[in-house]
């Protein structure tokens, strides 16, 4: 019972979501550079920065996201940036076929001077995003739906970010049916992953504290994005 409305919608998305990726230029270098704490945090923020712009890139093409209030736009994708990026890495690090990707990104997070204490909620969120076995449409409606947040700190216009996050829902509510006919909590549990990137946001919050703290620096848009400095 997808509408034509709705199937355009995530076709829409879904280009949105495989045209705007972070180049092979920047990821490549996370299988070539040397392996040390300092590089990297170093290669791990070079790819942040990267994911960012993608991010925004994306964001703009969501239909009905560049009619919100501009102020809004801003603080949305603030608000969504770091959670966008948990999902995003957790499927680079759940692919079925091993990208590369995977063994090294996993290795670079966990050897980049970040503390012990993130480390099992952050892996144990990639274990339980990897058992979803989420298709490519589930993935971009997920991050679209975490993006659409109406509750993000500084939202004026609640209820307009609302009504565009609803439509979205209700699109990948649909689609969970069609796509895992077997699973019908399977919408359920897509819905439990965005309750665990808000803890996960939580601390990451206290992660670029500690990062902070030894003097790790960050670029100019993660600083601005992530308020820190
Ligand atoms: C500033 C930095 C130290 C930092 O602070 N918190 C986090 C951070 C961490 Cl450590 C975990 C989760 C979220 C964040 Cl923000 C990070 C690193 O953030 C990342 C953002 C994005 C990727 C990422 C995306 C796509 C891809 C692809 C692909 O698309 O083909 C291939 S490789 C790859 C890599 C990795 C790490």
């Amino acid at each position: 019972e997808i509408t034509k409305e709705q199937r355009a919608l995530i076709k829409a998305i879904l280009d949105a979501y495989n045209r705007h990726q972070i180049p092979q230029d920047v990821t490549k270098k996370l299988l070539q550079e040397q392996y040390s704490a300092e590089e990297n945090f170093l290669l791990l923020t070079e790819v942040a920065t990267s994911q960012v712009q993608v991010l925004v890139e994306f964001t703009k093409n969501i239909p009905g996201f560049l009619s919100l209030d501009r102020e809004d736009q801003i603080a949305l994708l603030k608000g969504s940036a770091v959670e966008a990026m948990f999902l995003r890495s957790a499927q680079v690090l759940s692919e079925k076929k091993p990208s590369g990707y995977t063994e090294v990104l996993e290795e670079r997070i966990r050897k980049s001077g970040m503390s012990e204490e993130f480390m099992t909620p952050m892996f144990n969120f990639y274990k339980s995003i990897g058992e979803l076995h989420m298709t490519q449409e589930e993935q971009a409606l997920l991050t679209t739906i975490t993006i659409l947040t109406p509750d993000r700190p500084y939202v004026k216009s609640h209820e307009a970010v609302e009504r565009l996050q609803e439509t979205m829902l209700d699109v990948l509510r649909k689609l969970c049916v069609l796509q895992h006919p077997q699973e019908p909590q399977y919408f359920a549990r897509l819905l439990g992953r965005l309750t665990e990137l808000r803890t996960l946001h939580h601390y990451h919050v206290e992660m670029l504290t500690s990062w902070k703290t030894n003097d790790h620096k960050f670029t100019p848009l993660l600083c601005e994005i992530w308020d820190v400095q």
